[in-house]
């Protein structure tokens, strides 16, 4: 017993937000400015996965990411560790299956891996700490709201620990209590609705998400509007756009406030710039692919970095893909794996159709680096394998990507 070791594995998926969360209240407990609704991505294309081990035979706590041991320093990591222990402690030790969770007081191991790049404004935060904390529910069978500690981790996170589409209520209260994360409907309820990432810079982003927004909320005057008047509104409208499966109204609504986001970051001081030429390009192909039919059947979003995550109905997936490719092709023998994840026919563009778009820019080869195909996907799954080994250490593992 004094030498048993507990070890629990999860998933988690990404998501990406269609009304933006940016911008915090109260930096400690990552209270937020205002509501976010977002669009949890396939775990198959895009997840984290993370063992987390506790034993008495632990010296002290240690974290590995992506094969890297990291510093357990960070000031974001500690306090959910400290508020899992807190709980633990408070709910006693017995759950409700009759077996004994890990005490309290014993260090923990954690290992976690992405599939996809980390710190390049494809969440890798959010699905990170959202499967923290979904494992540490998991290991300490906590009677707990795990949005709420997911949340404490990186905000965007507390949506990460549903599937299909979910909106973060940012709440009133001051301990923070109600601002959690919500389920508006499960993925099964949209199934055609596709995702197409172009990933224009796997970089490391040179202004974080945490420092971009307290420069916003600091210094921005269209700010102010936005938080008390834009996004009350679009909330609501965005979450009926998405329980009547208007695309049209979602496509519109996420591209507003894709723009409006990236409004007020240059209306910092000094000021934010996280788009670059190529996602200028992107925004101009979408706008004039919907002008061309009178109607929106592509959206847009970019976070904090130049990559687009692109959403549209499966009907027009295959042209989308093709005008894509037209537009942004592969430099010359990286054709092979340019398009990953969901596979899709062979797309080709009709010329007389990428005449009719009238573009100020021509083909140009490499401004992508690759493109991803998923969908709407599932909330945290329990696995079985770990990714430590019974010594508490990494088990040989793929290289990070
Ligand atoms: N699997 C993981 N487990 C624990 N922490 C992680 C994991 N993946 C990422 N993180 C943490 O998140 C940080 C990256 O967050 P950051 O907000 O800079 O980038 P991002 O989430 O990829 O981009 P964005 O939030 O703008 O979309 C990492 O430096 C690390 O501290
Ligand atoms: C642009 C965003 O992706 C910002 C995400 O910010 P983070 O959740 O990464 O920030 P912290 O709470 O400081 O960790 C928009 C969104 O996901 O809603």
């Amino acid at each position: 017993m004094e030498n048993e070791t507990h070890t629990v594995t999860c998933s988690a998926p990404v998501n990406i937000a269609v009304i933006k969360y940016w911008g915090k209240r109260d930096e400690e407990l990552v209270l937020p400015v205002n509501s976010s609704l977002s669009v949890t991505l396939n775990q198959d294309q895009l997840r984290t996965v993370t063992t987390v081990s506790v034993s008495r035979k632990f010296q002290k706590d240690r974290i590995w990411v992506n094969n890297r041991e990291e510093s357990m320093e960070n000031p974001r990591l500690k306090r959910l560790l400290a508020e899992v222990r807190r709980l633990t402690k408070e709910q006693g030790s017995m759950s409700g299956n009759g077996t004994r969770p890990p005490s309290h007081d014993c260090h923990m191991h954690i290992c976690s891996e992405n599939n996809f790049p980390t710190a390049a404004g494809l969440a890798s935060s959010a699905a990170g700490y959202a499967c923290l904390a979904y494992t540490l529910c998991q290991l300490y069978h906590l009677q707990v709201d795990v949005s709420l500690l997911a949340r404490q981790g990186s905000g965007s996170a507390c949506r990460s620990v549903y599937g299909g589409f979910v909106k973060w209520e940012m709440g009133e209260r001051e301990d923070g209590s109600d601002s959690i994360a919500v389920q508006v409907a499960p993925e099964s309820h949209w199934l055609e609705l596709e995702v197409l990432i172009l990933v224009v810079s796997s970089e490391k982003k040179a202004v974080s998400s945490t420092r971009g927004m307290q420069t916003t909320v600091k210094t921005s005057p269209l700010m102010k509007y936005r938080c008390e008047t834009v996004v009350p509104q679009r909330m609501e409208t965005m979450e009926r756009a998405i329980v009547e499966r208007d695309f049209p109204s979602f496509a519109r609504l996420t591209m507003q406030d894709s723009n409006q986001f990236h409004a007020v970051c240059l209306d910092s001081y000094p000021p934010i710039l996280y788009l670059n030429d190529t996602s200028k390009r992107v925004m101009q192909l979408v706008t004039a692919y919907n002008k061309l039919h009178q109607e929106e059947r592509v959206a847009y979003t970019f976070d904090a970095g130049p990559n687009a995550v692109l959403y549209c109905l499966r009907e027009t997936m295959s042209e989308l893909i093709s005008l894509v490719t037209h537009y942004f092709p592969p430099t010359p023998g990286n054709e092979r794996n340019y398009i990953r994840g969901i596979s899709s026919e062979d797309c080709r563009t009709d010329s007389d159709f990428t005449k009719k778009l009238k573009l100020t820019f021509d083909p140009t080869p490499g401004l992508l680096q690759y493109i991803i195909r998923t969908s709407v996907g599932d909330g945290p799954r329990l696995l079985t394998q770990p990714l430590l080994g019974l010594d508490g250490l990494p088990l040989a593992t793929t290289p990070p990507t």
